[in-house]
């Protein structure tokens, strides 16, 4: 079961009921995805050879409006992880109450073995499968693990040459030039900390000097890395798919940064092989230990945020968890069965549907922005951000006081789950 994200997203639902002020019909019809569409993809790569890949949108619910979701490039996407990755955005959009279903698109494929000329054959080919269900006031995709501005480019531009004109508005995160918003890039690990700090408020707790070990090193970890950093936080450990860099007097954020940017993985810092502008000698790199990834969740720190994959919080390691928070900053990285473990231990969990709800958030800002033919600055958005993403935390926060739930994820689901519902019944459920 816990294997499986699908069944585990259903199983945090099932947690959720007995709290929910939901009818049981309309809870079992939010089970259940609206669609999925699979496409073959057939690609011919610079290499001369042929690959046929595949891929899925599934648009999971739309009762409060247009779908909305990531598209993720990996080897590991299946659909039932991307109808469960689509019940998510359901319920993170619920949440901070975006007008927004949920959605979301993957594409079986390992990018790193991919030319840039592969990867946009295989984003336009992917588009073309797609864009009929997709459109600004019908499905917006955004980026997702191994997505980015540039993939947003190609999948708007292709969507437009069907059209016959140009419409921004059919994806958010794309580059700033043709339409995207600033701030986009960093949002979610952005709204990582501002949730990190806001629950440390809420703890009475001073996050400066705070341990901080983060699994996952891309968009959403290394902003989140940064900007703790900047607040004052330590943080001590991060990694990404070759491993782990821990350093208990806290690793040099900035230099870690732009040796990634420039291509670098986390095993070649730690060997001291620093890419991009630092060297050993003029960074904080004090000879960080090389870990794995496994090993980094089970530090003795204050704050543990997974920023990779789903599943790793799971009923083998969680006794062994030494963290006295989780921020998830993933999509579904905590199975049910260790989730319970955790409750059971008064491990705070901040739940992904609201710790990484900045991207969405953000996303939102740019489509109204397209809609308005409109730029907004990025004091505008940061500060906008601050406040949906604060307001969804404190309503959260009360939910879970007032009612004595169990855990915050429980006080998450019901409010995104009362307000889906609220959606279905005022529209009725039958046509
Ligand atoms: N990009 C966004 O705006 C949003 C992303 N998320 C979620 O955040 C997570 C990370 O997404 P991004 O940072 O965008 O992806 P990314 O592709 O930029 O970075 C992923 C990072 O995780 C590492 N990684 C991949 N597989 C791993 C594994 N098995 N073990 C350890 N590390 C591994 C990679 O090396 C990389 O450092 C995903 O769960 C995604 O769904 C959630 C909300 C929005
Ligand atoms: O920005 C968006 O529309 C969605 C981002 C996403 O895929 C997520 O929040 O998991």
């Amino acid at each position: 079961m816990a294997d499986d994200p699908f069944e585990n997203m259903l199983a945090q639902m099932d947690r959720a009921e007995e709290y929910a002020d939901v009818d049981h019909g309309v809870f079992e019809r939010l089970k259940h995805p609206e669609r999925t569409l699979k496409v073959t993809l057939p690609v011919e790569l610079e290499s001369g050879e042929v690959e046929v890949f595949e891929g899925y949108r599934c648009q999971f619910d739309s009762a409060r409006g247009p779908f909305k979701g990531g598209v993720r490039f990996h080897p590991t996407v299946t659909q039932r992880e991307v109808e469960a990755l689509a019940g998510w955005m359901t319920w993170k959009t619920a949440l901070v109450d975006l007008p927004y279903g949920g959605a979301k698109g993957g594409v079986i494929c390992e990018p790193k073995d991919l030319t840039e000329r592969d990867l946009e054959r295989l984003t336009r080919r992917y588009t073309e499968g797609i864009r009929r269900m997709i459109g600004p006031e019908i499905d917006v995709p955004a980026p997702d693990m191994n997505t980015n501005p540039q993939t947003m480019a190609w999948m708007m531009d292709t969507y437009s040459m069907y059209e016959g004109y140009s419409v921004p508005q059919v994806v958010t995160g794309k580059p700033l030039e043709i339409g995207g918003t600033p701030g986009r890039v960093e949002a979610t690990g952005r709204g990582v900390s501002l949730v990190t700090e806001r629950l440390f408020e809420y703890l009475d707790r001073d996050l400066s000097d705070a341990t901080i070990a983060i699994q996952g090193f891309g968009n959403v970890g290394s902003n989140a890395a940064r900007l703790l950093d900047e607040g004052g936080a330590n943080v001590v450990a991060t990694s990404d798919v070759s491993g782990a860099a821990y350093d208990p007097d806290g690793l040099d954020v900035a230099a870690l940064g732009a040796h990634v940017d420039a291509g670098g993985l986390v095993e070649e810092y730690v060997a001291g092989e620093i890419r991009g502008g630092a060297s050993t000698a003029d960074s904080r790199w004090d000879d960080p230990d090389q870990i794995t990834n496994a090993e980094l969740l089970t530090l003795d720190v204050d704050v543990l945020i997974p920023a990779a994959v789903e599943g790793v919080i799971t009923a083998d390691n969680v006794d062994d968890l030494r963290a006295s928070a989780v921020v998830e900053a993933a999509n579904g990285p905590t199975t049910v069965a260790a989730d319970k473990a955790l409750t059971e231990r008064d491990i705070q969990v901040v739940p992904d549907i609201l710790a990484n709800a900045g991207g969405v958030i953000v996303s939102y800002l740019e489509w109204v922005q397209n809609a308005q033919e409109f730029s907004w600055p990025l004091e505008t958005v940061n500060a906008e951000l601050e406040r949906r993403i604060g307001s969804a935390f404190d309503k959260t926060v009360e939910q879970y006081d007032t009612k004595e739930l169990p855990d915050l994820r429980t006080a998450a689901y019901t409010l995104a789950l009362e307000r889906t519902a609220k959606a279905h019944e005022y529209r009725g459920l039958f046509p």
